[in-house]
């Protein structure tokens, strides 16, 4: 995904231009904004349609070609692995990784954008790259870290802090390629990740293909979970009659039906989280290398040129939502008549074919955040009426400060077990 750092207000003046021109203008001189949720649509689908890897570096340099590889076999390969990892218990593990990540930090004042970042991305580590030793999750973790900070920091940094990246980079690109050579040679327990897929089809791939697969899901894993979480969090304070209304779902929601289907064992809290994701959409901009000629009537994106896609501006834009400013989780109620317009107008995932595989399990992860900031934490944020969101690569709480406490003190880890008294 690549998103330009821009200041906080420059959506803006999108949205006033989106508005005036239907959704699709020159946002500059190299880029087509389309945001008008059928073209962005039919764009998408036809520019990855039959998407083909690109040849390996070792064959482009000796001009021939590599086994073709499909996109398309690539997502199948990660989809049918988290078919697999949908389950309970796997379900579960993501929960309690995000407890003891929290529980580490109990009773500190934190930056709460920092530590849901750390929260999210620690957690579900595991399902994309998992059976690492400590040291080598470290690196990983320092890397995607690394590259969220240069996205959500208002400033870049210097020569030094660009080294810095770059080493933090190379070495955490060798420790991946270190893990599948060894799972390919049995040196190394085969894991249930996203990564595992890959190991059975090095020879077809090729290291430095493979390396690209799983370089991509772990920057899917370093960015967007994070920053949905810390949204997540910014809304729950600021709406405490939303927070009473998930309690009351979370503390009375059966712990089995929870874990095996979160999204129909408690609609209130899905209700809430799909709300966030239209308010909050991460990445805010999308930018995308156009390979087909499309005629939008008043202008044509052609062929080489560079197009914006945003799932923000669409799901606030006022031709397709009713008061898209206002944060309304009933407007996800079947037949609300401020609800979305089409499942063009819904879209924190992105389009067909490269839709977020990640959707269901990331939504587990904001779910499974409700129900422990609903029955295990309690949450105090100074001032939260006075809190407010940057624009930046995504949307980012400001001086979001706060402490999480045990809503019982001395409670252990709760395998989601009913507690007595529902706060
Ligand atoms: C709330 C959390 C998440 C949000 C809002 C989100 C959002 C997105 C968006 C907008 C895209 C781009 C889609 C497009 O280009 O049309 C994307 C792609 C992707 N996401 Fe997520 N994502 C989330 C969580 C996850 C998780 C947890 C994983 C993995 C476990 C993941 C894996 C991916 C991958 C691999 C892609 C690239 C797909 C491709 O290139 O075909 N995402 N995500």
């Amino acid at each position: 995904m690549t998103t330009p750092q821009h200041p906080e207000d420059f959506l803006h003046a999108m949205r006033t231009r989106s508005a005036a021109e239907d959704g699709i203008f020159w946002v500059d001189d190299t880029r087509l904004g389309v945001f008008e949720p059928e073209a962005a649509r039919r764009v998408s689908a036809t520019n990855w349609h039959r998407f083909v890897m690109n040849d390996r570096l070792v064959d482009m340099v000796r001009r021939r070609r590599s086994p073709e590889v499909r996109w398309s076999q690539v997502r199948s390969a990660w989809l049918t692995q988290l078919h697999t990892l949908a389950t309970a218990e796997h379900h579960g593990d993501l929960i309690d990784r995000m407890e003891r990540i929290i529980d580490e930090r109990l009773g500190e004042d934190v930056d709460l954008v920092m530590l849901t970042q750390d929260v999210a991305l620690r957690s579900m580590l595991p399902v994309a790259l998992s059976g690492l030793t400590a040291g080598e999750a470290d690196l990983v973790r320092r890397d995607l870290e690394m590259k969220l900070l240069r996205l959500v920091a208002p400033a870049p940094g210097g020569v030094r802090h660009h080294l810095r990246f770059v080493a933090v980079q190379l070495r955490s690109g060798l420790v991946v390629r270190r893990v599948l050579r060894q799972r390919a040679r049995g040196k190394r327990r085969r894991e249930q990740d996203l990564a595992d897929p890959f190991v059975d089809l090095l020879p077809q791939l090729g290291m430095d293909r493979a390396l690209d697969v799983v370089t991509t899901v772990l920057t899917a894993i370093g960015g967007p979970p994070g920053t949905a979480a810390a949204s997540l969090l910014y809304e729950f304070v600021r709406n405490p009659e939303w927070q009473r209304r998930l309690t009351e779902e979370l503390c009375a929601v059966d712990p089995v039906e929870f874990l095996t289907a979160p999204t129909h064992a408690a609609p209130v809290t899905h209700r809430f989280v799909k709300e966030v994701l239209r308010l909050w959409s991460p990445p805010l901009l999308l930018v995308r290398h156009n390979n087909h000629l499309f005629d939008f009537g008043k202008t044509r994106l052609e062929p080489g040129d560079w197009y914006l896609l945003s799932p923000h501006l669409i799901h606030r834009d006022e031709r397709v939502w009713k008061q898209p400013d206002v944060f309304d989780p009933d407007r996800f109620l079947p037949g609300a008549p401020h609800g979305p317009a089409d499942r063009n107008c819904y879209v924190p995932f992105g389009w067909a074919p490269k839709k977020c595989v990640g959707a269901n399990i990331g939504t587990v992860q904001l779910m499974g955040l409700c129900h422990l900031l609903c029955n295990r934490y309690h949450l105090s944020v100074d001032r939260p009426e006075d809190l407010t969101m940057a624009l930046r690569f995504a949307p980012v709480p400001e001086n979001f400060r706060g402490r999480l406490a045990l809503r019982r003190p001395g409670s252990r880890s709760t395998d989601l077990e009913l507690p007595e008294n529902c706060p």
